[in-house]
C-alpha cells in the first residue's frame, strides 16, 4: 500500500478546533443570562398555575403564583420579564387594557412588591383586551390605526404608573411609538423605556401564543398591520421610523427564520436589538423532542446561540429558565 501524500497546505482550520479548550477560546459569540427575557403569562384568580396545552412547560399564572415565579427567575439569574395579561373581560373598547386595577397593572404592583430588582416590561397591544383578538380597535372589520393609539398610549401611561420599567407596543400600528413617547413624557415617566416590536411578521409562528392568551383573531388576519414574511427593505423602514420616534430597544419577531432582519438591523442601527423566540419555534422543538426526534436542550441552546451570533442583545424566549439552568 502507497503511503500517502501529506496535503501541502499551509491553512488548517481544523486546528482551532482540536480541543474543547481551543474552541472555547476562540469562540466568538456566546450565550449569558443576561440576554434572556422571560414572557410571563398572568390570569385572572388564585393560586392558578395552569399548562398551556399547545406549550408544554409553560403556564398561565394568577398573580399569587407569578410573583413566586419571578422570585424564582431572579434566583436563576433572570433579570427581565415581558408581562401579558389575560382579563377579566373584554370589550369592544379595549379599556379593561387601562384599568388601573387591571391584571396587568395588578401583576406588576404585586411582583414589584416582592421582586423589586427585576426589569418589568409589559405588553403594549389590544388583542387579548377586545373580543376581535387583533391589535387595534376594529370599525366594520377595519383595524383603526389612530384610534388604536390613543387608547395604547392610555395603557402604556397605566403600566408606567403601576411599575413598569419598560412598555413593549407589539401592536403595529404606525405612528405609536412616538405618541406613547410624548405621552409617557408629558405624565412624568421621561425615565421609562420603550421597546418597540418594531418588525413583527405576520407569522403562523405565533399560533400557540394566542392559544395561551385566548387572543386568536375572530375575523381575517394581521397582514394589514404586520409584516409581509416576504420583506426585507419595509423592515428597515419600520425600524428607523420608530427609532426616530423614540425607541430605545427594537423588536425583530419572530426568531430563527428571520435572522436575515436581525442582522441587517444590527448592521446599519446603533440600538439594542430583541429577538423573539416566539411560541412556535418553542412548540415545534418540545413536539419533536417529544417523539425522541431531536435533542431538545442541544437544540434549545444551539437556537439562542445563534440568535446571539446573528445580532441579538435580547432574546424572549420560553425556554429562559431551562437556559439559565445550563448557563449555570
Ligand atoms: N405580542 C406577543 C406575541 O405575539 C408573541 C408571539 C409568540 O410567542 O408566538
Ligand atoms: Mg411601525
Amino acid at each position: 500500500m502507497s503511503q500517502l501524500d501529506l496535503l501541502n497546505i499551509v491553512h488548517r482550520p481544523r486546528r482551532l478546533r482540536k480541543s474543547a479548550a481551543i474552541r472555547n477560546l476562540v469562540q466568538e459569540k456566546s450565550l449569558t443570562v443576561n440576554d434572556l427575557v422571560y414572557p410571563l403569562f398572568v390570569c385572572p384568580g388564585t393560586n392558578v398555575v395552569e399548562e398551556v396545552a399547545s406549550m408544554p412547560g409553560s403556564f398561565r399564572y394568577s398573580i399569587d403564583k407569578a410573583v413566586k415565579e419571578c422570585q424564582e427567575l431572579w434566583d436563576l439569574g433572570i433579570q427581565c420579564i415581558d408581562l401579558f395579561g389575560i382579563p377579566e373581560q373584554k370589550t369592544e373598547d379595549g379599556s379593561e387594557s387601562y384599568n388601573e386595577k387591571g391584571i396587568i397593572q395588578e401583576a406588576l404592583r404585586a411582583i414589584k412588591a416582592k421582586v423589586p430588582d427585576l426589569c418589568i416590561m409589559t405588553d403594549v397591544a389590544l388583542d387579548p383586551f377586545t373580543p376581535f383578538g387583533h391589535d387595534g380597535l376594529v370599525r366594520d372589520g377595519i383595524i383603526l390605526n389612530d384610534e388604536t393609539v390613543e387608547v395604547l398610549c392610555k395603557m402604556a401611561i397605566s403600566h408606567a404608573n403601576a411599575g413598569a420599567d419598560f412598555v413593549s407596543p407589539s401592536d403595529m400600528m404606525d405612528g405609536r411609538i412616538g405618541a406613547i413617547r410624548e405621552s409617557l413624557d408629558d405624565a412624568g415617566f421621561s425615565d421609562i423605556g420603550i421597546l418597540s416590536y418594531a418588525a413583527k411578521y405576520a407569522s403562523s409562528f405565533y399560533g400557540p401564543f394566542r392559544d395561551a392568551l385566548h387572543s386568536a383573531p375572530q375575523f381575517g388576519d394581521k397582514t394589514t398591520y404586520q409584516m409581509n414574511p416576504g420583506n426585507t427593505d419595509e423592515a428597515m423602514k419600520e425600524i428607523e421610523l420608530d427609532i426616530m420616534e423614540g425607541a430605545d430597544i427594537v423588536m425583530v419577531k419572530p426568531g430563527l427564520a428571520y435572522l436575515d432582519i436581525v442582522w441587517r438591523t444590527k448592521e446599519r442601527f446603533d440600538v439594542p436589538v430583541a429577538i423573539y423566540h416566539v411560541s412556535g419555534e418553542y412548540s415545534m422543538v418540545k413536539a419533536a423532542a417529544d417523539r425522541g426526534w431531536i435533542d431538545e436542550k442541544r437544540v434549545m441552546m444551539e437556537s439562542l446561540l445563534c440568535m446571539k451570533r446573528a445580532g441579538g442583545d435580547l432574546i424572549f424566549t420560553y425556554y429562559a429558565k431551562e437556559a439559565a439552568k445550563l448557563l449555570r
